[in-house]
């Protein structure tokens, strides 16, 4: 009996635990995931410190438009030891050098004019103008970044300016891709008659960068036992293991068998979802196993619906689905309840922000145009049968970060 797509996936992600934390330097963390929380080890700001090049002044001249005699020049990377502002003096000050003891205010150069050595100010700031105080960003020992923090620019500078060298993250796993078929070719071959080009380990591998993972190809195994055998074997060294085809009816989809005999203990074999039906999942010696149909279409969904969510969780991430929303179909679609579908959509956006979807072509797992063609995946239920116009389907997007088309 095929599994339902819910226990499916709860099956599979009740199986994976993350990997080990690793300690890896700053400049390669972009896109990594913090496995522990940040705590400062100081203060942001570590001193006061002037926002504004201008004069620091007392708080006896704050309010006065009075003239001020220039005592001495602070630039950033200064300190302000032998300074101090007294009534009726100035300090001149540079953004980010320390202000000097007695400073209450910095006035911008451009409220003030120069006249003989001394200042006046022409436009008064109000006391504590212009000054950047000591812990007002960060303070010691408080936890700047919570466990799971995916690591983009600003986190990558919070970091730096802690003086984080290092930063320890979840380690990517390796995640070994064995493409089956007598009738593939590798990439770069010219295919004969009745040949295709492996694009699969292709497709899979750029899918499991993106999720995180670092893909290490296995190549093509032969639709024989021998040949399964030795690729297999050297994919057990790997975090996880993902293969392509040979796992449906046909005389030689051998890949079951060959599993059986490395010790697979297989925790389901096919899906009530469309497409992507023949999809396994089991463990080798505790090394969790993928097995993903060989249409190139359902390889990319099964890896989608099932894989994606599992090198999420290995990876620390706190998400392991894409975010979905809701839009509306634009037209009626015909089909039968039972299985869960992803329908390959144009998803389309109006002023509001409301969604539209409609059928981006010919859903047969063999057409990878409508794919290409998606910018969505929208989710019917496995309980419902025809769907009408104007109804709301559950979908995500391909490319979030992509902005729709406005209608
Ligand atoms: N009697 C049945 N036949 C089939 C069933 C079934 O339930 N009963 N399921 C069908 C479905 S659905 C799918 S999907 C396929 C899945 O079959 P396999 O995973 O065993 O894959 P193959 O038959 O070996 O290949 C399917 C298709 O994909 C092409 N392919 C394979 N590997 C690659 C690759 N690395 N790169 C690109 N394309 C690849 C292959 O040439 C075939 O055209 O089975 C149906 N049949
Ligand atoms: O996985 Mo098959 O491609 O469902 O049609």
């Amino acid at each position: 009996m095929p599994e339902t797509f819910t226990n499916a996936i709860n099956t599979i992600l009740n199986h994976i635990k993350p990997t080990a934390p690793e300690n890896i330097f700053l400049d390669g963390a972009l896109g990594r995931v913090l496995a522990t929380p940040v705590k400062a080890p100081w203060d942001i700001p570590r001193w006061d410190n002037s926002a504004m090049d201008g004069y620091a002044i007392h708080a006896a001249d704050s309010s006065c438009q009075c003239q001020l005699q220039v005592t001495g020049f602070i630039a950033a990377g200064e300190t302000a030891q032998d300074l101090e502002v007294s009534p009726g003096t100035a300090v001149k000050i540079m953004t980010g050098a320390p202000t000097p003891p007695g400073c209450a205010a910095v006035v911008p150069v451009e409220n003030t004019r120069e006249d003989s050595g001394k200042i006046i100010i022409e436009k008064p700031v109000p006391l504590g103008s212009h000054i950047r105080w000591q812990s007002e960003d960060i303070q010691q020992q408080q936890v700047v970044l919570k466990q799971g923090t995916i690591l983009q620019a600003p986190h990558i500078n919070l970091l730096a300016s802690l003086g984080f060298a290092q930063v320890s993250v979840s380690m990517q796993p390796r995640i070994a891709i064995l493409a089956t078929g007598d009738e593939l070719v590798e990439l770069g071959q010219t295919p004969g008659e009745s040949q295709i080009i492996n694009s699969n380990s292709y497709a899979l591998a750029a899918a499991v960068k993106e999720a995180g993972g670092v893909p290490v190809m296995l190549g093509t195994a032969r639709d024989c036992r021998q040949s399964l055998l030795e690729k297999l074997h050297a994919g057990q060294q790997a975090d996880m293991l993902i293969t392509s085809a040979g796992i449906s009816a046909g005389d030689r989809d051998l890949v079951r068998q060959v599993l059986d005999e490395l010790g697979l203990e297989i925790h389901f074999w096919k899906v009530d979802i469309k497409p992507g039906r023949p999809t396994a999942f089991g463990q080798i010696r505790g090394v969790p196993t993928f097995c993903l149909p060989g249409n190139p279409v359902a390889s990319i969904l099964t890896f989608e619906a099932f894989v994606r969510p599992a090198l999420r969780k290995m990876t620390g991430h706190q998400h392991f689905f894409r975010p979905v929303r809701q839009g509306r179909l634009e037209h009626e679609v015909k089909r039968k309840s039972g299985r869960r579908e992803f329908m390959r959509v144009l998803v389309t956006e109006n002023s509001k922000g409301e969604l539209f979807v409609s059928s981006a072509g010919d859903q047969n797992t063999g057409i990878m145009s409508t794919m290409v063609r998606a910018n969505g995946v929208a989710i019917l239920p496995e309980d419902r049968g025809n769907l009408l116009a104007g109804e709301y389907v559950t979908l995500f997007l391909l490319n979030p970060a992509e902005p729709l088309e406005q209608v």
